[in-house]
């Protein structure tokens, strides 16, 4: 094809723009087919010799330009396959490195597993089904630590960390996957090194995220003042607060029998609607003593909503509220946020001897102060075989044993010689009662170990067991009880927090260590006398 060639008026030749490829020619140059069209024209040897020698310019340009965008292609095409094979390749590392780890961390634990069922004690099922879960969930690895922190950075800087310092986990045998969370919390890695900047007992305050609706009030029985303040109390939080109130059905029929007013009180008709009740109240206030605390306690087999103990009481170790102020009280802590001291149960189940599998007999039995395994009406010493998990404790010998919350230390346990503890520090008091031993000193275990005591078959006689000073059962030889902490504790509304209100009921309530202070005239030290000469 020819271009076609257009003269002005002084004859010389000019092209069209769009065809000499000069003006504008770049978009043509860029075609393939324009460019390989200007190379193949034949030159007309009839026009200016300029022009031809444009031309020629011109043809020279295009080449370069086509060479220019080929290379330009093929550079690019070579980067593209470059860049795929290195992803693939860093793909490829990283899936190896993430397998290298999994295995080291595997084989740490069946070794440690290894070594564990080679030393002995032997595991039981639970036991080994438990640390079998170590691998999976409750643990953590200080390597994975250093990866999690390094990787995202710099995967080199990782490497060389784990080589300068030999990785290591620690593992928790935990009953369910849920109770490890915390532990995860207070012990962490710091770079591999073990911290516990976190506490487990810190002071707890509760938050309503909706205002409380519904309050159970449990009064202590056979007191006119209790009952006084119980009638009062009810007609404030009904018409002041405007909350839903349920009371016991003694005191339902008490409130009836005086007026019709109380015709909006809630209350129960069975034990199946008690075992319901966590579920529709939102506090329990107790008029009453310690004893009443315990009542309440004693009525929720599982979850407890947060108590409000107010002090009618002679003692009151958990009862830190003045009911003189019972409108204030209830006001903030209607209002929130409230301090509160999760107060630790105990579990505990009696297995017959006769008994096939563990268990099989009565429900378990939740205790806020203690359980008691003692002699009863029975004169002679009572003899009792105690195992902590799988390991033999002793034999006590004497009037019995108490197996008490850190709460129950100042009630039974201390009369028998057991240390106070915090009743927010997690553990288990083994305190005996008049053992016939003159180095038998009362245990505190930790708070995760499971106690089995058991009347041997030799015993003399039997034991009795009692649950926070109450429902006795008999012990015959071969019998025994397991004790172990429950997973639902009472939460308690606090004064002013745990500690103040804990050391505030050993001052007041034993008026512990109280004795007239020293005078300041009497003997002194040689060395005081001198400096002063
Ligand atoms: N020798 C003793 O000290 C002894 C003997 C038997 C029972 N108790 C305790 O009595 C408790 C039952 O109490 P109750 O009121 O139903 O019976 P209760 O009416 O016989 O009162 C027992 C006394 O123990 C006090 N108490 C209860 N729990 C306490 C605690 N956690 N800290 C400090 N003092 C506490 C009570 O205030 C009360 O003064 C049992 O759980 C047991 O601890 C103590
Ligand atoms: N709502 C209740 N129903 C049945 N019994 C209760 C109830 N509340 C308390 N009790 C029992 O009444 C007894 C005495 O209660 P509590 O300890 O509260 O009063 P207290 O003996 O006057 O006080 P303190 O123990 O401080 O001297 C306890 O044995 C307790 O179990």
């Amino acid at each position: 094809m020819s271009p076609k060639r257009n003269f002005d008026s002084n004859g010389n030749a000019s092209v069209p723009p769009q065809e000499n490829g000069f003006n504008g020619s770049f978009s043509l140059l860029s075609s393939e087919k324009a460019v390989q069209e200007l190379i193949q024209q034949p030159l007309d040897r009839g026009i200016d010799d300029h022009l031809f020698e444009f031309s020629e310019a011109l043809r020279t340009v295009a080449k370069a330009l086509r060479r220019v965008a080929e290379g330009k292609a093929t550079a690019q095409a070579e980067a593209a396959e470059w860049k795929r094979k290195y992803e693939l390749e860093r793909e490829r590392n990283l899936q190896l490195e993430q397998k290298v780890l999994s295995d080291e961390h595997h084989r740490e634990c069946d070794d440690k597993k290894e070594n564990k069922l080679a030393a002995g004690p032997v595991l039981s099922d639970e036991a080994a089904e438990e640390s079998h879960r170590c691998c999976g969930k409750n643990d953590i690895c200080s390597h994975e630590v250093l990866r999690n922190g390094e990787l995202d950075s710099n995967c080199n800087t990782v490497q060389s960390k784990m080589m300068r310092k030999a990785s290591f986990k620690l593992s928790w045998w935990c009953k369910g996957d849920k109770s490890d969370q915390h532990k995860h919390d207070i012990v962490s890695f710091e770079k591999g090194n073990i911290t516990t900047a976190e506490r487990s007992s810190k002071q707890i305050a509760l938050k309503w995220e909706s205002p409380p609706k519904t309050v159970l009030i449990l009064t202590k029985p056979n007191s006119a003042s209790v009952q006084i303040l119980c009638a009062e109390m009810i007609r404030w939080l009904k018409e002041q607060k405007k909350l839903n109130i349920f009371v016991e059905p003694r005191v339902h029929s008490e409130l009836l029998t005086e007026s019709s007013y109380y015709n909006f009180l809630q209350t129960w008709q069975d034990d199946d609607e008690i075992l319901l009740l966590h579920t529709r109240v939102d506090l329990i206030v107790t008029l009453g003593g310690d004893g009443t605390v315990l009542w309440a306690a004693s009525m929720f087999k599982g979850p407890v909503p947060p108590v409000v103990p107010f002090s009618l009481g002679s003692l009151g170790f958990m009862t830190p509220f003045y009911s003189e102020h019972y409108r204030e009280c209830l006001n903030s802590i209607i209002r929130g946020p409230i301090s509160i001291t999760l107060r630790h149960r105990l579990q505990c189940h009696v297995i017959r001897d006769a008994a096939k599998t563990e268990y099989e007999t009565e429900g378990p039995m939740l205790v806020l102060n203690e359980v008691t395994i003692d002699r009863g009406i029975s004169s002679f010493l009572t003899n009792l075989e105690c195992y902590c998990d799988n390991s033999f404790v002793t034999c006590v010998q004497g009037d019995g044993l108490i197996l008490s919350t850190t709460s129950g230390s100042t009630a039974y346990s201390l009369a028998a010689g057991g240390s106070m503890v915090h009743p927010q520090v997690p553990g288990i008091l083994f305190t005996p009662i008049c053992p016939h031993s003159l180095s038998f000193r009362p245990l505190i275990l930790p708070e995760h170990v499971t106690i089995r005591v058991q009347v041997p078959f030799n015993s003399r006689g039997h034991a009795w067991a009692s649950f926070d000073g109450k429902d006795r059962k008999r012990l015959s030889p071969g019998d025994a009880l397991v004790c172990s902490m429950a997973p639902w504790p009472v939460p308690t509304a606090c004064q002013v927090d745990s500690t103040s209100d804990f050391l505030r009921s050993i001052h007041d309530g034993l008026h512990w260590n109280l004795r007239k202070t020293q005078s300041f005239d009497g003997p002194r030290e040689q060395h005081d006398l001198d400096k002063s000469s």
